[in-house]
């Protein structure tokens, strides 16, 4: 039995994470998905709650035939224990998965198998061209999901991620500002 790992921050859950999850799964017989940065929400980077990701990619993987599991996985401060914090939050798993070069050095260097997989269409497929797509009001639906848009349709997540570019709540937050 093979139980695979992978985040991402899914700010944005795409069709390119989509094609990630089906690469995957012919190589595992379950799958984690871990909700990254699930502590950071309304920025411009990162506009969505970790439970709004969760209903995302739950129902974006629930056709899947694999069981799989979603995990929220805040971030810490510290890069060196970043694994174990997982370890500490996740099911158990025996190899993960990513792109992110950080990402991978950070599971090797704690001895765990690291796959990478092919990009996906990453012209189309990339979180923070389809945010500009979603404040420049152009197509985007097309590169998330069915339900993905439905989620964000719900709660009204574009309508967020305007209010937060225009009025740059996030970072005038951020950078202390509004103290
Ligand atoms: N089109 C894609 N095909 C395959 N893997 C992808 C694709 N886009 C992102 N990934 C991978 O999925 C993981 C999570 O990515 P992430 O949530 O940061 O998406 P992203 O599209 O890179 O978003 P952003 O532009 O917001 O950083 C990373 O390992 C990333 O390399
Ligand atoms: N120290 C840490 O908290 C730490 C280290 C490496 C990656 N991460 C997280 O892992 C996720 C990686 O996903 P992306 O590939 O989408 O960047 C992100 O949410 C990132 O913040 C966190």
């Amino acid at each position: 039995m093979t139980r695979g790992f992978y985040i991402g921050r899914f700010q944005p859950f795409h069709n390119g994470h989509r094609a990630m999850v089906d690469h995957i799964v012919d190589e595992v017989d379950e799958l984690v998905l871990g909700i990254g940065s699930a502590d950071v929400s309304h920025t411009v980077r990162n506009p969505f709650t970790a439970g709004e990701r969760v209903m995302m990619v739950s129902k974006a993987v629930r056709d899947v035939d694999v069981p799989t599991y979603v995990v929220p996985i805040e971030d810490i401060d510290r890069n060196a224990v970043w694994v174990s914090h997982i370890q500490s939050m996740s099911p158990s798993f025996d190899v993960a998965y990513s792109n992110n070069p950080l990402v991978v050095q950070l599971f090797e260097e704690r001895g765990i198998e690291v796959r990478d997989s092919p990009m996906f269409d990453r012209d189309r497929l990339e979180g923070s061209d389809i945010r500009d797509r979603m404040l420049a009001d152009d197509t985007w639906t097309d590169r998330v999901p069915d339900v993905v848009a439905e989620v964000i349709d719900e709660f009204s997540g574009v309508q967020r991620l305007r209010t937060i570019a225009k009025d740059d709540v996030s970072e005038r937050w951020e950078s202390g500002e509004d103290d």
